[in-house]
């Protein structure tokens, strides 16, 4: 079933200098799908390339269309990130679809530039056209998770978008703890607000908002939000919820009543950030395109194929499915099946 969804050849319109329409005026909510990435960067056991691969593979032909793939971090901070290279020079890049990946410092979009360079003589698609740079809204996050404080982060990551840019990537930037911080805990907003500006300064087309803990809810996230609208652009926003304590949904319609067309989801909730302890994964796709049905907003992806996928990854990397959709779509799926198979008998007696 597809759900409120357009197909492909209906998707608003990207153009090199814009980027995707802004959608900030339209009911359109582009989907980030981060399990792959996010999802994926947190789990004990480790997961082979060909899964990735696979994973990917399946959420671009259930209709994704922008699918972070992975990271070019240190291996040693994030050993689950490694075969990121693989990953995203192995995948079927479909048409329409976007593999941003993760870049925290220089010396990781050096190695993606090497890659893509030793690709641009193929006649198959560049690998990624489009990277990812995170920073921290507090110094003791930043510290954690990157080694760096707010400012070395921002000299950093300037380094980073300034070459991207040269080189002719896209790039996004994420800003993690926009609630709280697990180490030095309430945010102030004012720092969100102004850490966002400096993202877009640098030449970000887009900021997430990570609501990296997943305490946030519709009542802190609208205040959060009113205060980074206040000087940024809602069109270049995005939101991202982990659902830690189940507010996930609830925020992304916060979200998407302030305005906010982007949101960030994994499908089967997969995932947590290493260096925010307790937190689970981000909202879930199966349930942000379940909430959007029969509502004013459309989406790309097939409920049911990406719920199928759910289950399967979770399957894959031993975790309970965390999407409360993608169960009840599998158990209803089960019920179903029992039912065929006892009408089946029935016709055979
Ligand atoms: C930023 C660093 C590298 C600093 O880490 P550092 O230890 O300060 O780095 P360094 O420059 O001193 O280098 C140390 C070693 O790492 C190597 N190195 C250095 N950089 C790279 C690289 N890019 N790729 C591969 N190797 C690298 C470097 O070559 C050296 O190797 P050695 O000489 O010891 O053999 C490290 O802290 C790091 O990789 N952090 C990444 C942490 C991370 O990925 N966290 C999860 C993603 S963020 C997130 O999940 C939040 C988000 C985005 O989803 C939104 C939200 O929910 O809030």
């Amino acid at each position: 079933m597809i759900l409120s969804v357009r197909s492909v050849s209906r998707l608003p319109k990207f153009s090199l200098s814009r980027g995707w329409a802004s959608a900030a005026s339209t009911n359109y909510v582009n989907i980030m799908e981060v399990g792959p990435r996010d999802g994926l960067q947190n789990e004990k056991k480790a997961i082979p390339p060909a899964t990735k691969i696979e994973l990917i593979n399946k959420l671009a032909n259930a209709g994704l269309t922008r699918i972070e793939a992975g990271s070019f971090v240190s291996p040693k901070w994030i050993p689950q990130m490694a075969g990121t290279v693989e990953v995203i020079t192995q995948v079927e890049h479909l048409p329409g679809v976007r593999y941003p990946v993760l870049v925290p410092n220089v010396k990781g979009l050096e190695n993606l530039l090497s890659v893509l360079s030793e690709h641009s003589t193929s006649s198959s698609p560049p690998p990624t056209d489009e990277v990812a740079v995170f920073i921290a809204a507090t110094d003791a996050f930043s510290k954690a998770n990157t080694n760096c404080t707010i400012v070395e982060s921002l000299e950093r990551t300037n380094q980073v978008v300034r070459l991207a840019l040269e080189k002719g990537l896209r790039v996004r930037g994420y800003l993690s703890v926009v609630i709280a911080c697990p180490y030095s805990g309430p945010v102030d907003y004012r720092k969100v607000r102004d850490l966002t500006k400096e993202l877009l300064d640098m030449g970000c087309y887009e900021v997430s908002l990570g609501d990296t803990t997943g305490v946030g809810n519709p009542h802190s996230i609208s205040e959060m939000l009113n205060t980074v609208i206040s000087t940024n652009s809602v069109g270049k926003l995005a939101g991202h919820f982990h659902d830690t304590y189940g507010m996930g949904v609830a925020n992304v319609m916060t979200a998407l009543a302030a305005g906010i067309r982007t949101i960030d989801s994994s499908v089967g909730g997969l995932g947590g950030c290493p260096y925010s302890p307790g937190a689970t994964g981000n909202v879930a796709t199966e349930d942000v395109l379940y909430a959007l049905k029969g509502s004013p907003y459309t989406a790309s992806g097939d409920l049911n194929k990406i719920a199928n996928i759910g289950m399967w990854i979770s399957n894959e990397v031993g975790r309970e499915n965390s999407s409360r959709v993608g169960k009840a779509l599998h158990a209803r799926k089960l019920r179903q099946e029992n039912l065929r198979e006892k009408e089946n008998q029935k016709a055979k007696l």
